[in-house]
């Protein structure tokens, strides 16, 4: 994201950015940031052509079968608006209200106030619908299909009608080749994920929701899984994922969400809440002199042999670094200075975030 897009704040300061590039020549011209609200975007054609996912004060609140007690409030006016394309990761503690909205984006679950428009429509029309991939938390799976059966019958429930070469190719995709003529009832719960996400991406959905799509998958799995989702983005698809592995989030999203109480208490770029934009990590190889780095600015990292420098600017990360190699340094490795998701995690939660659901 440029610095010169115009970024807008939506009630609960979710950030909001109109996207220029994409939508120079339809977007209302410069409207007042502090005029902005979130509410009043939702649902409108020119935002609805840019954004995948656009949540207005949505409450859920489950109430019991009789009705007899107020009910357990799920979700408490979240706002939210995802970028088609974006890699999206929503976080956050048990019972924060994560998968009640995943169930509100696929139409699975009514909001009791408030509305949700996925892909420019409504969550619960077929077409709409059509449009997504979900990979839910807990799978079930046929036992006695092979992984192309299975596959097959996903497709032909969301009218697809895909060739034996298709989904021979989709299971490789997933690296279940080996495993195609294998029954599912004796698949290892990393094998059955995998199998979840080739449902999943059948019919090259627009949306791909994806409820811990690495639970349970082997650590080279988790990279393939990663390659995979990263491909999909590379042809325009947007991606949801709600994970409890930070390190996982960190790596697939670039934008990411905190939710607590069922409301959304942080959400914004990776690079925003996880660091600064001035701060770095430099290494440089032995033999460096660190008093002359120390009197450049770098100040060194306890116990890691690297070293931090705070540059306002790029030219002035280069002008530290030209003034390092002219004191015979040599750059190895350069990173922007990062703080982890579980970090960020801890502060948003400490500054408002109730544990769970809202009583
Ligand atoms: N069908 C339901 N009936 C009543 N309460 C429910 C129902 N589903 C969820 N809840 C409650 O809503 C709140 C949010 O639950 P939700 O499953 O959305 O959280 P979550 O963030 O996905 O949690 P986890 O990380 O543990 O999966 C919790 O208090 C939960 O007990």
């Amino acid at each position: 994201m440029s610095c010169s897009e115009p970024v807008f704040r939506g009630r609960l300061g979710a950030r909001l950015v109109a996207p220029s590039r994409l939508t120079e020549g339809f977007l209302p011209r410069s409207p007042s940031p502090r005029a902005f609200r979130l509410r009043a975007a939702v649902g409108r054609p020119d935002y609805a052509a840019v954004l995948a996912i656009e949540a207005s004060s949505v409450r859920k609140v489950y109430r019991g079968f009789f009705r007899r007690s107020g009910g357990q409030t799920a979700l408490a006016g979240l706002d939210l608006a995802i970028q088609r394309g974006a890699a999206f990761g929503l976080i956050g503690l048990n019972g924060a209200g994560k998968t009640t909205f995943i169930k509100t984006l696929l139409g699975v679950v009514r909001p009791t106030s408030g509305a949700v428009r996925v892909l420019g429509g409504d969550p619960e029309d077929p077409g709409v619908r059509a449009r997504i991939g979900y990979l839910p938390e807990r799978l079930f799976l046929p036992s006695a299909f092979t992984p192309r059966q299975f596959l097959a019958s996903v497709a032909r429930m969301k009218g697809l009608s895909p060739g034996e070469g298709a989904l021979r190719a989709l299971v490789e995709r997933v690296g279940l080749g080996v495993d195609s003529d294998r029954k599912i009832g004796g698949f290892s719960k990393g094998m059955r994920q995998r199998l979840g996400l080739a449902a999943a991406l059948l019919g090259q959905p627009e949306l791909l929701v994806l409820d811990e799509p690495t639970d349970g998958v082997d650590p080279l799995g988790r990279a393939e899984i990663r390659r995979i989702l990263g491909e999909e983005r590379a042809r325009g698809a947007t991606l949801f994922l709600n994970s409890h592995l930070l390190s996982e989030t960190e790596r697939i999203c670039d934008r990411i969400g905190i939710l607590a109480g069922g409301r959304l208490v942080r959400e914004g770029a990776l690079v925003e809440l996880c660091g600064s934009e001035t701060a770095y990590r430099v290494r440089f190889a032995d033999g460096a002199d660190a008093a002359r780095l120390g009197a450049l600015g770098f100040r060194p990292i306890d116990g890691e042999g690297g070293w931090r420098l705070e540059a306002e600017s790029p030219a002035a990360l280069n002008e530290a670094l030209d003034e390092a190699r002219r004191a015979g340094a040599l750059l190895v490795e350069l990173s922007r200075d990062l703080r982890d998701l579980e970090d960020v995690l801890a502060e948003a939660l400490g500054a408002g975030g109730a544990r769970g659901g809202v009583a």
